[in-house]
């Protein structure tokens, strides 16, 4: 692979005699991995009713870890495996049915270091396409809050998307700059990540076109747009929060510079130093990289803490490289006030050590103590409540915007006739025809470009509820009153992604007990128990209801 010369040279400069190594890794494979969705790893309604059939081995929640049987984990990160550069896991209908997520390795990294608890709000600022946001929805587990953002129009699309493809079911999708949403949610938030913009140098194995665009004054110029992301950043961590600061990238003046001006203009943060297994091949962040007016700036002591952000270099992890720094606000966890937006709550993180407490004369206050787990549980929205409460209940709060006064009917007819136990993650919001359920946590969240308030359920039209992509993908098999059961491999899985009209058997069409059904109506296609879309059933055909946005092509 050709290099710029420039950054040949630089990293010449600060590897030296590693250099030759780091080099020699552009010659290999790049490293692939998919993580699996543990939103899809809970049980649904009929599991039960599965088992009975005797096909244990392909249970829904069973599917995606049969489907990663046999590879080699990914040593830091929940429920991620290597895949072989050859394979097209994209193309396979568990990737429809958001099983897994196609993922870079070291990318898993700030998401695991952040560890985001049950219960917690939790923001990605910089999010699309939206790996890390479903790696920390997955986390949070259906419960408190995930703002997920990016300041890219076009990406927030795919951010979307993946979210709902991945059935999370009460992310605020936001399309704003860090600064609007400083103001607008102010330090509420118990985890914040940050993934900055980078040079991508980290990205030169996976995508020739990044190598293209890097020049010398790359590494400074993502810097200052780095400086100023994570001055806003500070603004929305809650007192005892912590933050983490990503890249993909080499380039000092990112990475630990970036972090050296970032304690130096706040000095309520400090490093929280983690300890990783020394077969992972992690290496410490390079204090003696920083210029020496970052090092003034900061204070000797303070700059040593540098130490304490990790490095991932593609010669030495099975990864192409990143740059993860954890910082914790000074505070007790949890301790502030309610705000507007809620509370917040917290729990220090497995693994992790207390930030480094800089002396008094260095002009800084370090990080917050670590109380022992709390667990969120002041935040936790508990939706045990309906769960097993037969048909489906339109029960929750609910707010018309606009719209017709009919469609809160169509829609509560809707969840009469075609759900089981279910329970909208929110408030019923009415915009126009659409029929949101919004996370009470998210509070007011006026005047900001909302890409997605909280779980779009579907479109009530003049005539009738048509129920959305991502509701289907957020419910549990048997949460459906009807349901289209498909196993393995089973090419009319395929068919349906494609938008073909099904003809199954009648006796595949079962209720929430798993036991054919004589209903009619709206029906959850579901491969091995994960939904993958509506269709409409008239007793003999599926009227394939995937909008073409979900399509396989
Ligand atoms: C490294 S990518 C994020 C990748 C993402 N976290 C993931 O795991 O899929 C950085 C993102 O930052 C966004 N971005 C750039 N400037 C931004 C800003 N000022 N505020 C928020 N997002 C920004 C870009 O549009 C881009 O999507």
């Amino acid at each position: 692979m050709a290099l710029p010369k420039e950054y040949v040279t630089m990293m010449r400069e600060l590897l030296g005699e590693e250099a030759e190594a780091f080099l020699a890794s552009y010659g290999e494979p790049k490293r692939t991995a998919l993580r699996l969705n543990a939103l899809k790893d809970e049980p649904g309604e009929a599991d039960g009713a599965e088992k009975k059939g005797g096909d244990e081995e392909n249970d829904g929640p069973q599917a995606g870890r049969s489907f990663v049987r046999g590879r080699d984990p990914v040593a830091w990160a929940e429920g991620a495996y290597y895949t072989d550069e050859t394979e097209r896991p994209g193309k396979h209908p568990y990737y429809y049915a958001g099983l897994y997520y196609i993922q870079e390795p070291s990318a898993m990294l700030p998401a695991e270091l952040l560890d985001p608890q049950p219960g917690q709000r939790v923001l990605d600022l910089c999010a699309a396409p939206g790996g890390k946001s479903t790696q920390l929805a997955a986390k949070l587990r259906g419960t408190g809050l995930l703002v997920t953002n990016d300041l890219a129009t076009e990406r927030t699309k795919a951010l979307a998307k993946n979210i709902e493809r991945a059935g999370v079911r009460g992310a605020v999708v936001t399309n704003e700059s860090p600064a609007k949403l400083a103001s607008a949610f102010g330090a509420t938030f118990d985890r914040v990540l940050v993934d900055a913009p980078c040079s991508g140098e980290g990205m030169f194995r996976k995508d020739e076109d990044m190598v293209r665009q890097w020049d010398a004054e790359s590494p400074a110029r993502y810097a200052a747009m780095q400086d100023d992301i994570m001055k806003e950043a500070a603004k929305l961590v809650a007192p005892g929060g912590r933050l983490v600061y990503s890249t993909c990238t080499f380039s000092p003046v990112e990475n630990e510079g970036t972090i050296a001006r970032f304690l130096a203009a706040h000095p309520e943060f400090g490093i929280v130093a983690t300890r990783w297994p020394a077969e992972w091949g992690f290496a410490p962040g390079r204090p003696e990289w920083l210029t020496p007016e970052e090092v003034s700036a900061l204070g000797q002591a303070r700059a040593a803490t540098l130490a304490g952000t990790i490095r991932l270099w593609p010669h030495r992890v099975r990864g192409e490289g990143h740059f993860a720094a954890l910082l914790q606000r000074a505070g007790a966890e949890g301790a502030e006030s309610e705000t507007a937006n809620g509370p917040a709550s917290a729990r220090a993180s497995a693994g992790a050590e207390a930030p480094e407490r800089p002396k008094a004369n260095e002009n800084a206050a370090g990080g917050g103590s670590l109380k022992s787990a709390k667990r969120g549980k002041r935040n936790r929205t508990d939706r045990g409540g309906a769960e097993a409460a037969g048909r489906g209940s339109p029960a929750g709060g609910r707010e018309r915007t606009g719209g017709d006064a009919d469609a809160l009917e169509r829609y509560d007819a809707f969840v009469r006739e075609s759900l089981h136990g279910w329970e909208p993650p929110g408030k019923i919001r009415i915009k126009g025809d659409y029929v949101y359920a919004v996370s009470e946590l998210a509070g007011n969240m006026q005047g900001l470009r909302l890409v997605r308030e909280g779980l779009l359920l579907g479109r009530a039209t003049k005539h009738r509820f048509e129920p959305s992509q991502a509701l289907a993908m957020g419910l549990k098999f048997g949460q459906a009153a009807l349901c289209l059961r498909l196993r393995g491999d089973d090419e009319r899985a395929i068919r349906y992604l494609k938008g073909e009209t099904l003809q199954p058997d009648p006796q595949m069409i079962t209720g929430p007990d798993g036991e054919p059904s004589r209903m009619r109506g709206w029906t959850l296609v579901c491969l091995d128990g994960c939904p993958l879309g509506w269709g409409r059933w008239d007793g003999a055909t599926l009227k394939n209801e995937l909008l073409p946005g979900w399509r396989q092509v």
